[in-house]
């Protein structure tokens, strides 16, 4: 069965945007690396709960106004935090 040239166009819009969002990803933990450095330096702790809060906050209130379920935005984020925490806490 042939794929529609509909699908395919969609199939590489969607490719697209995943290199765009593994870009910006990847840049954000070449940001969050130098905060890990930073937090070495002073000898700060590895994870900041009351940063990750107002964080979480705001990604709750960005996923609604951009039609994202607010719950997953949450766990995607978490996901992120928990990583850099770990790579903080191996500095
Ligand atoms: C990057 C930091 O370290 C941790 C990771 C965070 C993040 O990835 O945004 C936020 C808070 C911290 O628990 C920070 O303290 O700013």
């Amino acid at each position: 069965m042939s794929v529609p040239a509909e699908l395919i166009a969609l199939r590489e819009q969607i490719d697209a945007l995943d290199q765009q969002l593994f870009v910006l990803l990847a840049e954000r933990f070449q940001v969050t690396a130098q905060v890990g450095e930073l937090k070495k330096q002073f000898q700060l702790p590895a994870q900041d709960l009351a940063r990750e809060s107002a964080q979480l906050q705001k990604i709750q209130r960005l996923a609604s106004e951009t039609g994202l379920d607010p719950d997953w935005a949450l766990r995607f984020q978490r996901l992120i935090l928990d990583e850099v925490v770990i790579q903080h806490q191996q500095c």
